[in-house]
């Protein structure tokens, strides 16, 4: 069985071949990698799986129901949650708020009683407030919760997006380029962290990334995309001895440094 499946998908803007072809499906609890060359068509696909764009052709399941071409405003309900390659946080409101959004989204309560701030309103904000709380220690966050999300430094804010994406209570967890901007340590400490949460949440993750040491540090699977097609799939093992892959995006004097 497979959490996410794409069959022959394809996505044309116009005369540009964003995604040719590509199938690959991602196991229940795996963590998975998309990686590949700039333009090769990675953030197409999260944009596909999460409904901005419709497929021109091809289709995608996910836990056994078919999700192409679904709304975005259903793909939480689904429990599919995502980070942005291009952070997209509520500036200027504080770290906290960022998440409570989320938090909030999943609470129903009428909007005459939140008027009035009912008992149950308010035990509802509190209990909200304790979530997000929640999600904010467990990414490191938690000294910040005051703190404006523009006053973050990069790396902090995409630890953000992380807990905002958390917060929805996804199963499947898509992060586009989690480590970009980080340095080696940093990057490798963010892949530390997303073992840590994919553990406790009980997540599939599929994650773009160009940092290759957290890519073959987590992922149990790799998908290799150049020019839109699906060039290759395998281990980290693998894909690290693929001539193509080698030859396409990793550099023929690739070797991996590990971090241990
Ligand atoms: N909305 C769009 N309209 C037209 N072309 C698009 C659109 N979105 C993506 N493309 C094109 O599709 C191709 C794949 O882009 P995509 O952003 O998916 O690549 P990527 O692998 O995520 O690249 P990067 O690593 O730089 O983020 C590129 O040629 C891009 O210019």
């Amino acid at each position: 069985m497979s959490m996410l499946e794409l069959t022959g998908v394809t996505k044309k803007f116009g005369g540009i071949v964003a995604c040719k072809d590509i199938s690959f499906s991602v196991a229940p609890g795996q963590v998975a990698g998309l990686i590949g060359p700039n333009g090769a068509g990675k953030t197409t696909v999260f944009n596909l799986i999460t409904g901005v764009y419709a497929p021109t052709a091809g289709s995608i399941t996910f836990a056994d129901q078919d999700i192409t071409a679904i709304r975005p405003d259903k793909v939480v309900a689904h429990g599919i949650a995502r980070t942005f390659q291009n952070i997209r946080l509520f500036r200027n409101l504080t770290v906290l708020d960022n998440v409570r959004i989320a938090v909030d989204k999943e609470v129903d309560y009428a909007l005459g009683e939140a008027l009035v701030r009912s008992p149950r309103v308010k035990n509802l904000e509190q209990e909200i407030c304790a979530l997000a709380m929640e999600r904010l220690e467990e990414v490191g966050l938690a000294d910040k919760a005051d703190v404006r999300a523009d006053s973050l430094p990069y790396g902090l804010q995409r630890k953000l997006e992380i807990a905002r994406a958390l917060a929805l209570r996804p199963r499947l967890l898509l992060l586009d380029e989690p480590a970009a901007g980080m340095n080696p340590e940093e990057s490798l400490e963010l892949a530390g962290l997303v073992r840590t949460l994919h553990a406790r949440h009980d997540l599939t993750i599929l994650l773009i990334e160009h940092h290759m040491d957290v890519v073959m540090e987590l992922c149990e699977r790799i998908f290799v995309l150049d020019f839109g097609v699906k060039l290759a799939e395998g281990t980290a093992e693998e894909i690290q001895t693929n001539p193509d892959v080698l030859r396409a995006y990793l550099g023929e004097g690739y070797k991996r440094v590990r971090s241990q």
